[in-house]
């Protein structure tokens, strides 16, 4: 076993003491353990899971789910080389643990430490930054054509891929590319009948069909053997019996579907028996051509509550505190965003039956279980599909339905050329929530929603609109769905605030002001409103500055603009999006349009790069959208008094 990270404290780690990680600076001693320590290091594995949630928030039972696939996929192969890629990355807590990231782990989701998700600027046995689910495949038929081309064939490939993210469109896009290359790779399919909620669709229903499979239950193997014992003959009698009786296999050994497709399918097997998991990908390797190994696990397996509530326990807050006792949670400070959409949906829907909604396997993260179950019919889950999602409710539409489709910004680029196609250029009346529209925290770069303000506003006929406070979210749905053009909803995972005066009406293009200055004003679009009336009190005595609440970045409101220009020293747009097309380039826009001074116009948006996780507040701050960053832009864009 090799030697501790040099210089690392390996007697106090905050999670606890796993001496067996502690001594793997990467994961090439696995391969030398007993099957005694594999299980120990699992349990080690398991107990650093469980001290993590007591510090904070992080995917739990999906990692619970894979330690024992992990550390069979690291014992089979030497993934310094090798190509591994988790699909989604939610679950590679377990690799991190396993390749030298043991001392570093404590650190994970928070600002400056590990990400929660694979980091190549981490470790070599990470090979892409992703959180988005379905891409693994596709990237490993990738990476596969590559070391065929470039001459390193001995290097292998591996794609595990979660039994949620698998029905995604772009799997089988890969997958259909795959069986006809023919080149060797490995599809782990991790089956734990879970995606975030229970999987849903009929590829759901086949790999239930599958776990059903004799195979599993360990009586395919004599029947196969049984029908090898079946005499062949020469005549055409025997062809019709032979093609029955590879029908017969096929039928048994299951599969079909990937095997059709030039995948060969082997399984279903446990996955939380090491050794039968390395005999079964040692085996998989030596089959020739794409393979698809289907794995059964338990989402939360070695925790009892989480193997029992493995909805609650994927992403739970800390339940733990630092004694081991449970801890229940306390609501605190105001409701989020989400819930306000919720309750609007669900309003919306009880006042008008051709409203639908669909979440694309977000339905706990979009709080939508009680619409879900007040209006079954009229609730879609269409598993991780996207783009699906959109051109659904593009259908739907077209039938004078008013359909509100649900997906979180980040998510909802996967959709672009059908909101681009099926919505904006049809002049659908689409409704589009974009929940978790601004900086996500802990979940990072992948997770983000910040180019929805220039993903979206660039689409003819298309409304983009934000609340600035919890009352408006009602009334923007109400006109949304009022309003005979497609229209979208971005609001942050983030409380909303309460404002103590009546929203003006919503009017389509019309923003509201929130307070008078005569020295300028700060127009912020969305939630930042919180931020930009707590900068305006923060001048007080110094600058007498102006709020306005824009509502609307697409149409921008051009009379407020030519206000705010005209009659003020100053105008700061404040948004939690990115700089580059987004609401304060729309704003300059209007002012070059109309002639104005633009000098004037200071942007506080997200810079052009990539932000890092971290904690909501912390990452406003440090990129200057907190409070106090607005009010030194409004001190800094005073003119000097000459
Ligand atoms: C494109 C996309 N849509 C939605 C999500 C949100 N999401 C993250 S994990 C997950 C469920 C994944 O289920 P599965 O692949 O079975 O993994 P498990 O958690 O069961 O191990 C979902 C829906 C995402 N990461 N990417
Ligand atoms: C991995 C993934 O994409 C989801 O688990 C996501 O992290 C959920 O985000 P929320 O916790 O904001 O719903
Ligand atoms: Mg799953």
């Amino acid at each position: 076993m090799k030697s501790t990270s040099p210089g690392k404290d390996t007697h106090h780690h905050p999670l606890g003491q796993h001496p067996l990680l502690a001594g793997l600076t990467d994961a090439m001693p696995l391969r030398t353990f007993t099957p005694e320590q594999l299980e120990s290091v699992g349990a080690e594995i398991r107990d650093v899971l469980c001290n993590l949630l007591a510090t904070r928030t992080a995917h739990f039972a999906s990692n619970l789910g894979v330690v024992e696939l992990c550390l069979a996929l690291h014992c089979e192969f030497d993934f310094r080389t090798d190509r591994l890629i988790w699909d989604t990355g939610h679950q590679v807590y377990p690799h991190k643990l396993v390749t030298g990231r043991y001392h570093d782990f404590p650190s994970i989701r928070t600002a400056g430490g590990l990400m929660g998700y694979p980091n190549p600027h981490e470790s070599v046995y990470d090979l892409f930054m992703t959180g988005h689910a379905g891409c693994s495949v596709s990237t490993a038929v990738g990476l596969r054509s590559g070391d065929v081309i470039g001459g390193q064939k001995n290097r292998r490939t591996v794609a595990v891929i979660g039994d949620g993210a698998f029905p995604s469109g772009i799997v089988f896009e890969a997958m259909n590319n795959a069986g006809e290359l023919g080149d060797d790779l490995t599809i782990v399919l991790n089956d734990n009948k879970m995606s975030i909620c229970p999987r849903v669709g009929s590829v759901a229903n086949y790999l239930d069909r599958l776990r059903s499979n004799p195979f599993y239950t360990g009586l395919k193997s004599e029947v196969v053997k049984l029908l090898d014992r079946v005499p062949m003959f020469g005549d055409p009698a025997e062809r019709l019996l032979a093609q029955m009786k590879e029908g017969v296999k096929a039928g048994l050994l299951g599969g079909m579907l990937f095997e059709e497709l030039g995948i060969r399918y082997v399984g279903p097997i446990d996955g939380h028996d090491i050794a039968l998991v390395r005999k079964y990908l040692l085996m998989a390797r030596e089959i020739s051509g794409p393979v698809l190994l289907h794995v059964v696990t338990e989402k939360g397996h070695g925790y009892k509550p989480a193997a029992e509530d493995p909805v609650y326990f994927h992403t739970p807050p800390a339940f733990k505190d630092s004694a081991g006792n449970l801890v229940t949670q306390k609501s605190d400070g105001l409701p989020p965003y989400t819930l306000h959409a919720r309750d609007a949906v669900r309003k919306a829907m009880a006042a008008d039956p051709r409203v639908t909604i669909t979440t694309a396997a977000m339905c706990q993260g979009n709080k939508l279980e009680p619409v879900r179950e007040k209006f079954p019919d009229r609730f879609f889950d269409v598993g991780i599909c996207e783009s699906h999602a959109v051109a659904f409710a593009a259908g739907q539409c077209k039938t004078g339905l008013r359909p509100i489709v649900d997906i979180y910004s980040t998510f909802l680029q996967r959709s672009y050329d059908q909101i681009f196609q099926e919505v904006a250029l049809q002049d659908l009346p689409v409704t589009f929530l974009l929940d978790r529209a601004g900086l996500t925290g802990p979940d990072g770069p992948t997770h983000h929603g910040l180019f929805d303000i220039g993903y979206m506003r660039v689409f003819p006929n298309m409304v983009c609109m934000a609340p600035g406070y919890a009352a408006e979210f009602e009334l923007m749905l109400q006109a949304s769905l009022g309003h005979d053009h497609p229209c979208s909803i971005r609001y942050p995972k983030a409380s909303a605030i309460q404002l103590n005066h009546d929203p003006a009406p919503i009017e389509i293009g019309k923003s509201e002001v929130i307070r008078q200055g005569t020295d300028g004003t700060i127009v912020a679009f969305g939630a930042m409103l919180e931020q930009a009336i707590a900068a305006a009190e923060l001048l007080e005595g110094d600058l007498d500055v102006g709020v306005v609440n824009a509502r609307f970045v697409k149409p921008i409101d051009e009379a407020m603009v030519r206000e705010t220009v005209v009659s003020g020293r100053f105008v700061i747009t404040v948004e939690e999006g990115a700089r580059m097309g987004g609401f304060g380039s729309a704003f300059i826009e209007s002012a070059v349009e109309q002639r104005l001074d633009t000098r004037s116009i200071r942007v506080c948006a997200l810079p052009d790069r990539f932000i890092d996780h971290g904690d909501r507040s912390e990452l406003l701050h440090e990129h200057g959208l907190s409070p106090e960053a607005i009010a030194q832009a409004c001190r800094d864009s005073v003119p000097a008094k000459v």
